[in-house]
């Protein structure tokens, strides 16, 4: 098992944060720390929005082993347990694979939830069009880009999805915007799906109850039960069947995706936000063959055990 400590996250200014990642692993006997800068990215700015390294130390004397850029690892990692909370969510009429944002997640989602899932259509919406339409030509296979999110996330399959989203103040286009504006990847999990011809119910799933974290740094999502979310489809099942795990101690402040925008603002904390307790689940029965293994986890205790120079 992993045993991962307290993760912390530390502001300089508004809208820059580091934050720090260590766990254990028992099994892999390997003691590791991730660092992870994430800036708003300024227009004018070639770096990416989130830089990460991973450091490794040896667990028998604490020296530090290796180095490793830690691009990869939060790209694929982040991307398989959207996969993970999808798995498990996912009704199995789902079709349509929407995508919102066409930054790096995007395209890592993109990259694993084609391979995993079925789906016949996937359509995409980014704040800058341009980059939208780069992402969509540079990967396999068709990628719709739509103008507004509204159509991406609502497209013109389901009517009543649609007069659902106008019913529901908080899901029109103004509260749509201001969630992407600020986290535009965020909505992908749970907005992701629609089942053609499928008879739509909401289901009820919780209510956005926010509250400060312990440590005062942002807000998490509560789930109870009791408004439908327009945004969630048939065949869902009920949450408390699969998200009973406790939160992973130090992460509260992470949980439910949107705690804190960029701008350093507290923002509401949407329902589609809340699969991201699943990063919480800790033994998941997911067949070895259904995710694929990235090299820098399957050589991690090797690299601890004989560290090459090139990681030092
Ligand atoms: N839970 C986790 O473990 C992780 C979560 N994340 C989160 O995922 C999200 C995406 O990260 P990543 O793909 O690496 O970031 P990128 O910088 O690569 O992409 C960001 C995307 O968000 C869009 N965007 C940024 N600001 C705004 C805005 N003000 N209004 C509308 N759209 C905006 C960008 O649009 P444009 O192309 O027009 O600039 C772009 O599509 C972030 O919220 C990040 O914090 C990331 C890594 C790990
Ligand atoms: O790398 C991660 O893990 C991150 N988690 C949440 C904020 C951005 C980076």
């Amino acid at each position: 098992p992993t045993a991962p400590g307290s993760r912390s996250l530390f502001s300089t200014l508004s809208a820059r944060f580091l934050g720090v990642m260590p766990a254990y692993s028992a099994a892999d006997d390997a003691l590791t720390t991730k660092l992870v800068t994430f800036y708003e990215r300024r227009g004018d700015s070639a770096a990416p929005s989130h830089q990460a390294t991973v450091l490794l130390f040896d667990p028998r004397c604490g020296s530090l082993r290796a180095v490793l850029d830690g691009s990869v690892i939060t790209a694929k990692r982040t991307a398989a347990v959207s996969a993970i909370a999808t798995k498990l969510l996912m009704p199995r009429s789902a079709e349509v694979l929407c995508i919102l944002g066409a930054g790096v997640q995007a395209r890592s989602h993109y990259e694993i939830f084609m391979e995993l899932f079925p789906f016949t259509e996937v359509r995409l919406w980014n704040r800058s069009e341009q980059r939208a339409v780069r992402l969509a030509s540079s990967v396999g296979g068709a990628v719709r880009v739509c103008g507004t999110a509204r159509e991406a996330v609502v497209g013109e399959l389901n009517e009543r999805v649609g007069r659902d989203l106008k019913d529901h103040q908080e899901y029109d286009d103004t509260y749509l915007t201001q969630q992407l504006s600020l986290k535009a990847e965020r909505l992908l999990t749970c907005s992701a799906f629609q089942s053609r011809g499928e008879r739509y119910q909401s289901p009820p799933l919780g209510t956005r109850q926010q509250h400060q974290s312990r440590d005062g740094l942002g807000w998490k999502a509560a789930l109870r039960p009791s408004r439908p979310n327009p945004l969630l489809y048939a065949g869902t099942p009920p949450i408390a069947q699969v998200a009973h795990s406790p939160i992973q101690p130090g992460l509260e402040c992470f949980q439910a995706g949107g705690i804190h925008s960029l701008t350093g603002q507290p923002v509401p904390v949407s329902h589609s936000l809340t699969v991201k307790n699943f990063f919480l689940i800790p033994s998941l029965n997911l067949r070895s063959s259904s995710l694929k293994p990235f090299p820098l986890t399957l050589s991690l205790p090797a690299l601890i055990k004989s560290p090459s120079p090139s990681f030092l």
